[in-house]
C-alpha cells in the first residue's frame, strides 16, 4: 500500500506514470476497471490493424526487388490492405463507443462522489475557499481528467504496441540497425521526464490560478450588494481581472516551459532516423545488408516513432489528471462526520449540555458550559454579540462537534444518534435563510417530501406567508431565485418557519434575525414563531424583547465562554447584572428605533 496520501491510501505497484495514474483512477472508481480494460483492448487491436498496411508495403517491396510481384499477389495485397483499414475502422469505432462515454461517466461519478462526501462532512470543512476550489475542480479541471481515459491512455497504448511488436522483428533482421532504431527511445525518455516535472509544476500553478479566479467569481457575485454599496465594484473587478491575467500568464508559461523540452524529445527520435539512414547506407555500400533491409528499417522506424512522438501532449493531460486526482483525493480524505446508530424514543425531547467546550480553531467560544433545556419549554439564549449563542444551536445540530463534554438529546449523546434520528428531531430556522432554486412550494416542503399541497398551504398560513405568496405572480408555483434573492428578509424567514412547521419535529432551534424588519413584518414573524413553538422543545437565540420575556428559561452567556446565569426574566432582572445591562440596552435601542420611527412619521406629515 502507498503510505496514506492526504489520508487516502492507495495501492502502489510498479509501472510507468500512466499505469500508476490508471491504477489510482481505478482505485478511486473501481467500476471503471472493466470498461477501461475493454477500451484498451480495442485500442490495442486497432493499433495492430494500423500496422497491417505497413507490413503489406514491405511484402510488396520485397516482391518488387526480387521480381516476384504477380497480379495474383497484387490482388491479395490489395485485399489485405483493405482488410487492415476495415479492421482499423471497426476497432476505432468500437473503441470510441466504449471510451468516449467513459469520460462523461467519470465526470458524473466524480461529481456524485464529491457531492455525497460533502454531505457527510462537518461544517468546518466548508468555506468560501472551498466553494472556489470545488467550482474549479468540478468544472474545468475535471474536463482535463476526462481526457485521460479517452485520449491519453489510448495514445499511450498505441505508443507501446509498435516498439513491443516491432523490436523482436527488427532485431531478427539486423541487430545493428535494430539497436540504432531502438536506442533513441530510452535516450529521449529522460527529456520527457524532465518535461513531466516542468508540466507538473506548471499545471499546479495554473490550477491554483484557476481556483483563485473561481473563488473571486463566487465572492464577486455573492457579495455584489456589498461591492456596489461600498463602491468597491471597480476594486473588486480589478482583483478579478488581475486573477484572470495571472491565470493567462500561467497558461502561457506552461506552454513555454514544456515546448522546448518536447521539441528536444522529438529531435532525439528524429536523430534516430538520421542515424539509421547513415548506418544503413554504410552497411548497404559494404554489402552487409540488402536494399530491402535498409528500406524496411526506414519504413518501420518512421512508423514506430510516430506514436512515441505523440506522447508529448499526452504528458500534459496526465499531469493535469494527476493534479486533479490529488485534489479529488484531498477532498475525499476529509474525514466525514461519523454518526451513531441510536434512535430517539417517540415523544418530548429534552437537551442537555454537559461541560461543553468548543473552539473554532484557536478561538475558544464555549468553556465547560452546562445547561439543561427541558422538553416542551422555551429556552432563550442571550448574551453579547459574538458570545457563542448561535454556536450553541449549531452544536446541538452537530454542524460542529464539541471539543469537550457532550450534548444529549432525549438522553442520548448526539454523536451516538443516527443522522436520520438527529435531523428528524430538529426543525431549524437560522438567521441566514437560504432558499433553493425551485418554487415557493418546493422550498416550504423541502424537509417534508411527502407533504401534500394542502399541508404546505396550512403551514404557510400558520407562518403568515400565505398572503404574500398569494400575491406572487404564480402563487406557490413562483420560482425563487438562488438563495431566495427574489424575496425580502422577513418573507424568507417566514418561509423558513413554514418549512419548520411542516416538518413538525419535537425540537425547534431558532436563531432570530438580528436585522431589523418593519413593524408589520416583525409582528407577523412573531405570530409565525408563536405558531411554531406550540408544545415543542424550543431553543432560541433571542433578540426581541417579547421573545425573551416569553421564554420559560433564559441562559445568559457572558462573552467569555461561560454561562453567567440561568433563570426566568424576572429572576434574572433581580439577580444578574449582565442581564440587566443587556435588557437596558435592548430597551433603549427599541425606544431609539420607536423614536426614530415617530420622527419619520412626523416629518412625513
Ligand atoms: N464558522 C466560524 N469559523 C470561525 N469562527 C466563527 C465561526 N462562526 C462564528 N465564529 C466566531 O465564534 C464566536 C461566536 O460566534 P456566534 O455566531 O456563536 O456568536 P453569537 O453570540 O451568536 O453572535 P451574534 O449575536 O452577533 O449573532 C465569534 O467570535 C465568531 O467570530
Amino acid at each position: 500500500m502507498w503510505p496514506a496520501r492526504n489520508g487516502v491510501s492507495i495501492r502502489k505497484r510498479g509501472g510507468t506514470f500512466m499505469i500508476k495514474l490508471m491504477r489510482r483512477l481505478v482505485w478511486l472508481f473501481p467500476e471503471m476497471r472493466r470498461p477501461l480494460s475493454v477500451a484498451a483492448a480495442f485500442k490495442a487491436v486497432e493499433t495492430l490493424f494500423m500496422g497491417m498496411p505497413y507490413g503489406i508495403m514491405i511484402l510488396v517491396l520485397n516482391d518488387l526487388l526480387v521480381g516476384k510481384l504477380t497480379t495474383k499477389r497484387v490482388i491479395v495485397y490489395t485485399l489485405g490492405t483493405a482488410f487492415g483499414y476495415l479492421g482499423q475502422g471497426l476497432f476505432c469505432w468500437l473503441f470510441t463507443k466504449k471510451a468516449y462515454p467513459l469520460g462523461t461517466q467519470l465526470c458524473k461519478r466524480v461529481r456524485l462522489r464529491i457531492g455525497e462526501h460533502l454531505r457527510n462532512l462537518p461544517m468546518c470543512a466548508f468555506s468560501h475557499k472551498t466553494a472556489g476550489n470545488l467550482a474549479a475542480l468540478v468544472s474545468e479541471e475535471l474536463t482535463m481528467l476526462t481526457l485521460l481515459p479517452r485520449m491519453a491512455f489510448p495514445q499511450f497504448i498505441s505508443s507501446l504496441i509498435f516498439p513491443i511488436v516491432l523490436a523482436p522483428f527488427l532485431l531478427s533482421i539486423d541487430w545493428r540497425l535494430a539497436l540504432t532504431a531502438l536506442i533513441p527511445v530510452p535516450l529521449a525518455f529522460p527529456v520527457l521526464q524532465q518535461c513531466r516535472r516542468e508540466l507538473s509544476k506548471g499545471v499546479r500553478q495554473r490550477n491554483e490560478a484557476m481556483t483563485k479566479v473561481s473563488s473571486l467569481v463566487v465572492q464577486y457575485v455573492q457579495g455584489m450588494e456589498v461591492v456596489k454599496g461600498f463602491r468597491l465594484a471597480v476594486t473588486q473587478f480589478h482583483s478579478f481581472a488581475a486573477a484572470l491575467e495571472r491565470s493567462r500568464k500561467d497558461n502561457l508559461s506552461l506552454v513555454f516551459r514544456s515546448t522546448p523540452l518536447l521539441m528536444t524529445f522529438q529531435f532525439i527520435l528524429d536523430i534516430g532516423i538520421v542515424l539509421l539512414m547513415i548506418l544503413g547506407a554504410v552497411l548497404l555500400l559494404n554489402g552487409s545488408i540488402s536494399i530491402f533491409v535498409w528500406l524496411t528499417f526506414l519504413i518501420l522506424a518512421l512508423r514506430m516513432y510516430e506514436p512515441i512522438k505523440a506522447l508529448g501532449p499526452v504528458y500534459e493531460i496526465t499531469q493535469s489528471a494527476e493534479a486533479t486526482l490529488d485534489r479529488i483525493e484531498a477532498i475525499l480524505s476529509e474525514k466525514p462526520q461519523v454518526h451513531g446508530c441510536r434512535t430517539l424514543a417517540p415523544g418530548p425531547v429534552d437537551i442537555n449540555f454537559k461541560n461543553v467546550s468548543f473552539a473554532y480553531d484557536d478561538n475558544a467560544v464555549l468553556r465547560n458550559i452546562s445547561l439543561e433545556i427541558p422538553a416542551q419549554k422555551v429556552t432563550a439564549i442571550v448574551g453579547p454579540s459574538g458570545s457563542g449563542k448561535t454556536t450553541m444551536l449549531r452544536l446541538i445540530a452537530r454542524f460542529w462537534d464539541v471539543d469537550g463534554g457532550e450534548i444529549c438529546l432525549g438522553g442520548v449523546p448526539v454523536r451516538e444518534l443516527s443522522s436520520e434520528a438527529l435531523f428528524g428531531a430538529l426543525s431549524m430556522v437560522f438567521q441566514d435563510v437560504y432558499l433553493f432554486q425551485g418554487t415557493v412550494r418546493e422550498n416550504i416542503a423541502f424537509g417534508s417530501p411527502d407533504a401534500s399541497d394542502a399541508d404546505v398551504e396550512r403551514a404557510a398560513r400558520a407562518a403568515h406567508c400565505h398572503d404574500f405568496i398569494d400575491r406572487l405572480p404564480q402563487g406557490y408555483d413562483t420560482p425563487v431565485g438562488e438563495g431566495g434573492a427574489t424575496l425580502s428578509g422577513g418573507e424568507r424567514q417566514r418561509i423558513a418557519i413554514a418549512r419548520a412547521l411542516l416538518k413538525d419535529a419535537p425540537v425547534v432551534l431558532l436563531d432570530e434575525a438580528t436585522a431589523s424588519v418593519d413593524p408589520e413584518n416583525e409582528c407577523q414573524i412573531q405570530e409565525a414563531i408563536d405558531a411554531l413553538v406550540g408544545s415543542k422543545t424550543v431553543v432560541l437565540v433571542a433578540h426581541r424583547l417579547t421573545t425573551i420575556t416569553q421564554a420559560e428559561q433564559i441562559a445568559v452567556l457572558d462573552g467569555l465562554g461561560n454561562i453567567a446565569a440561568i433563570g426566568s426574566h424576572e429572576e434574572l432582572l433581580k439577580s444578574c447584572f449582565l442581564y440587566q445591562r443587556l435588557w437596558k440596552h435592548r430597551k433603549s435601542s427599541l425606544s431609539w428605533k420607536v423614536g426614530e420611527a415617530e420622527a419619520v412619521a412626523v416629518d412625513s406629515e
